[in-house]
């Protein structure tokens, strides 16, 4: 297995500022299930996205892997009610004559440069520093507004990390990094966290090595949803995958009452304190969101014997979820604010 599953127990076991409540994660699964439901939520409702490709060839393959490659960090310092609207001055990529900021501003970016004939998808380019230079990525995310990209230091060395094993181990394209994984979503992630380092999102935590593989993860599922479970989408285990510990589903797994998190920790993320990367803290926090997906999973599969559900479509569902009610709310959002750590890992 690829480990996330048990370094997420250790972490809920014996973590002291966040703590899951286990009667909510099972009013959780009731409502998460139903509402699953009704909106007949599927690995179908991934290319349903204006912004996700839905062509079922290599080159969304590709697409798919830069876009998770550097889909990390995207909370704002600027719009401090994190209502995700432009007009706060927060990073936007401005596309399709629309505004998009968040994790949706990534995709918008890269549609744009694609549009505008930078083969920002093809990894040999990413390491041909005279056609692609640190001035074309900062072109690639320019925004329209007063605040910048963050991290795109970050994204470059990313994507010259990436570029490099990609040419020279996978012949070119993560396509050659599937097909070695034999239809198994594990070894993917193996391969994954083993060859590209901006993917191994491991921290120490009380005297262990902790496994999170957050991006890793993702990866696979973005593949698997988009080519519904079949061509370089099938796996024979892609129930080994757990949630993705980012920093916007355990905002809406506070807001359900599954996860609890101790004064001090309550009032430092209200105050929009940064907490730094493999802090106690922010480890607790990723480790109990991944715990606590597990528990309503399991409750899930407890009341609906037999019913095809697995953490990937559990965690889609909370996190477009937790983007519904940003939008609805903007400025009266009355959940706890997202978590502040710039890392690359999520
Ligand atoms: N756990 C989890 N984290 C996810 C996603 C996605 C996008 N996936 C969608 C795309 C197609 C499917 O339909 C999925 O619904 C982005 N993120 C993370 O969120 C953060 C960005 O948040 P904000 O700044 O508010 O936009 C950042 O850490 C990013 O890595 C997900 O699905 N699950």
């Amino acid at each position: 297995m690829t480990g996330v599953r048990e370094s997420a127990k250790y972490i809920f076991e014996n973590a002291d500022d966040v703590s899951i409540d286990l009667d909510a994660c099972q009013r959780a699964a009731a409502s998460i299930y139903a509402s699953m439901l009704e909106k007949s939520y599927s690995t179908e409702t991934w290319s349903s996205h204006v912004l996700n490709p839905d062509s079922k060839e290599p080159a969304t393959v590709d697409w798919i892997f830069v876009v998770d490659l550097l889909n990390f960090s995207f909370w704002s310092d600027v719009d401090d009610k994190d209502t995700g609207r432009s007009d706060t001055q927060r990073f936007t990529v401005s596309w399709l004559g629309q505004q998009w900021t968040g994790y949706w501003s990534l995709c918008a970016a890269i549609n744009r440069a694609l549009a505008e004939g930078i083969p920002i998808t093809t990894p040999a380019f990413w390491i041909d520093k005279e056609k692609c230079s640190d001035d074309v990525i900062r072109h690639i995310f320019r925004s329209e507004t007063a605040e910048q990209v963050p991290m795109l230091k970050e994204r470059i060395a990313c994507l010259r990390e990436a570029g490099e094993a990609l040419t020279t181990r996978f012949g070119g394209s993560f396509v050659g990094c599937i097909a070695e994984a034999n239809e198994s979503a594990v070894e993917l992630v193996k391969l994954i966290v083993d060859n590209f380092p901006c993917f191994r999102d491991e921290s120490e935590y009380k005297g262990r090595t902790v496994k999170i593989y957050k991006r890793a993860q993702i990866l696979v599922s973005d593949i698997w949803a988009c080519f519904n479970q079949q061509s370089y989408g099938k796996f024979t285990d892609i129930d080994e995958i757990t949630m993705f510990a980012d920093y916007r589903v355990p905002q809406i797994l506070h807001s359900l009452g599954c996860l609890k998190y101790s004064d001090s920790l309550t009032s430092h993320v209200q105050s929009l304190q940064p907490i730094p990367h493999n802090d106690p803290r922010e480890v607790e926090l990723r480790g109990c969101s991944i715990w606590s997906v597990e528990l309503i999973k399991e409750e899930i599969m407890k009341q609906h014997p037999g019913t095809k559900i697995n953490a990937i479509l559990i965690d889609f569902y909370l996190w477009d979820t937790a983007k519904e009610i940003q939008n609805e709310m903007g400025e009266k959002q009355e959940a706890i604010q997202c978590h502040r750590t710039r890392s690359v890992f999520y």
